[in-house]
């Protein structure tokens, strides 16, 4: 006798372009392009059990809420639209008991013209998004992240690895100058008891708490890639975590997943070239990838 153990449905890869006008000047306009999933769960079992469809809300309906919600309500920042489709969800739907809503937003930053910010012209910075995920369950319960997806970094100096287990299968050899770079995934987790019910999303998002967490969370992240003398992906990564956690007290903890993109030095001794540190092969692969998860310490109560 089998037994459903799991479920969830919905729609993904819901796209949508909104534009924000200024209310002052028409003519100067804020861009969101966003890539929404929706998935639902609740008492939807006969559905999948009894072939009973009753229950089902149509994969097409969680579509068109997507769309009429993001013409409907305030998009900006992004993490205010997945609470307020969180919410919809669970609140139209008496037998929704929970929502998952992925959103990932493209970046399109306004590009200077005559040395200043273009009032609606935007260069797709491509690869790099900023991706919000929420469970938001009807107890009221919710885990709330925001990451930084695909943003692609290199420095050519600046960077060391030394000093580690040396063994019988060890053929690498120590540096303290070599190339670093990375395709940049961190995510910070928002502590909701910090933030309190997810119907104060609304007035964090207005008092810029989003926005901020997300600019420091990049400004760090882009800081000391650049200003340390990184001994090493594992110490950089987790100094940036610590930072984030230092300048965003709404944040729980942050995870960061850096592949170690490797630029290999090229042999021209076959040209007589002896010393060759400025000509390098991209590998496609392998790569190393470094994970890890920084929270706060817990201080014991006495
Ligand atoms: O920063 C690094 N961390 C490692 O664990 C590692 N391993 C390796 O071969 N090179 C590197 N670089």
């Amino acid at each position: 006798m089998a037994v459903l153990l799991e479920s969830s449905y919905g729609k993904n890869l819901v796209k949508f372009l909104k534009v924000k006008r200024d209310a002052t000047n028409p003519k100067k306009q804020e861009v969101i392009e966003a890539t929404c999933c929706v998935l639902l769960e609740g008492a939807f079992d006969e559905s999948y059990t009894n072939a009973n469809n009753a229950s089902i809300v149509p994969t097409d309906t969680v579509k068109n809420t997507i769309l009429v919600e993001a013409k409907l309500s305030d998009v900006w920042p992004i993490e205010r639209f997945a609470a307020h489709l969180g919410q919809h969800f669970v609140n139209k739907y008496s037998h929704v008991t929970a929502v998952n809503v992925w959103i990932e937003q493209q970046r399109w930053v306004k590009y200077d013209v005559n040395g200043k910010p273009h009032d609606h012209s935007f260069i797709h910075q491509s690869g790099e998004t900023k991706n919000v995920y929420l469970h938001y369950f009807r107890n009221g319960k919710y885990d709330l992240q925001t990451s930084i997806k695909g943003l692609t970094v290199l420095k050519s100096t600046g960077s060391m690895f030394y000093g580690y287990n040396v063994c019988d299968y060890t053929t690498l050899k120590p540096t303290k100058d070599r190339i670093l770079s990375t395709d940049v995934d961190a995510t910070w987790y928002w502590d909701s008891k910090k933030l309190g019910p997810i119907t104060n999303i609304e007035r964090l998002a207005n008092a810029g708490l989003f926005d901020n967490g997300y600019d420091a969370a990049r400004k760090v992240t882009l800081d000391l890639f650049a200003l340390e003398n990184s001994p090493s992906v594992q110490a950089t990564m987790y100094n940036m975590s610590a930072k984030i956690l230092e300048l965003v007290p709404e944040v729980e903890k942050v995870q960061y997943s850096l592949p170690n993109k490797h630029y290999m030095g090229i042999d021209l001794s076959f040209k007589g070239i002896r010393e060759n540190n400025e000509v390098f092969y991209p590998a496609a692969h392998p790569s190393g990838l470094i994970k890890s998860t920084v929270g706060r310490e817990v201080k014991a109560k006495f």
